[in-house]
């Protein structure tokens, strides 16, 4: 498969099989996602495998924050849970921040999306489905994230990724034509 393939093949996957991800797929997820760009290569990303006993101090985390944000519908906080639940992995990116550098702790940010977008292809590549979640049970702008991982201040969450065997088929997403989002200069 060429790699523009591959880019218009890959797609947010939201539900799992029940099946583990096999230890060696995430080594290649982790690797690929070491090649990707980043200013300086400062190589400025952290990756948090959470998986087993970890995922389930991860869901306690996203039920506290899901049933303050949601004090009035427990299905939705029930729904989501399921969905974090039934995800076997969960891969938390964070981007070094520099301190007193706004520009480089920036550009580490787009350095961690860069790395978060190969990790999403390569696990394309090995059939398994990925997203990026932000919000939600996301929990990338939830202070307790940040605790449950133990990392440094001067690591912020970018993401964070959930990863597992696709149940089912994922419905096509489509773009606008990129003549609509270019203009020749
Ligand atoms: C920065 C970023 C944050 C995202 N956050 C979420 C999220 O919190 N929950 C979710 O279900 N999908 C999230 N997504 C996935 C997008 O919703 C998905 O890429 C979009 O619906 C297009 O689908 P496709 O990737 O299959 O083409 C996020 C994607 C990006 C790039």
């Amino acid at each position: 498969m060429s790699a523009t393939e591959l880019l218009k093949s890959r797609r947010a996957v939201r539900a799992y099989e029940p099946r583990e991800v096999e230890e060696e797929n995430i080594h290649k997820l982790l690797e690929a996602a070491t090649w990707a760009p980043n200013d300086r290569l400062r190589e400025p990303w952290h990756f948090y495998v959470v998986r087993g006993e970890a995922k389930a101090r991860f869901e306690a985390i996203a039920r506290t924050f899901l049933e303050e944000r949601f004090p009035t519908k427990p299905h939705l906080v029930k729904e989501s849970l399921h969905v974090l639940e039934s995800t076997p992995l969960v891969i938390v990116v964070t981007a070094d921040i520099v301190p007193g550098d706004e520009a480089s702790s920036e550009d580490n940010e787009y350095a961690a999306a860069c790395a978060i977008h190969s990790m999403w292809l390569t696990a394309q590549e090995l059939g398994l489905g990925a997203v990026w979640r932000t919000r939600g049970i996301g929990l990338a702008r939830d202070e307790r994230l940040h605790a449950f991982l133990g990392s440094p201040e001067n690591r912020k969450v970018i993401g964070s990724v959930f990863i597992g065997y696709p149940a089912g088929d994922t419905p096509p997403t489509s773009r606008k034509p990129y003549q609509e989002k270019s203009t020749w200069l």
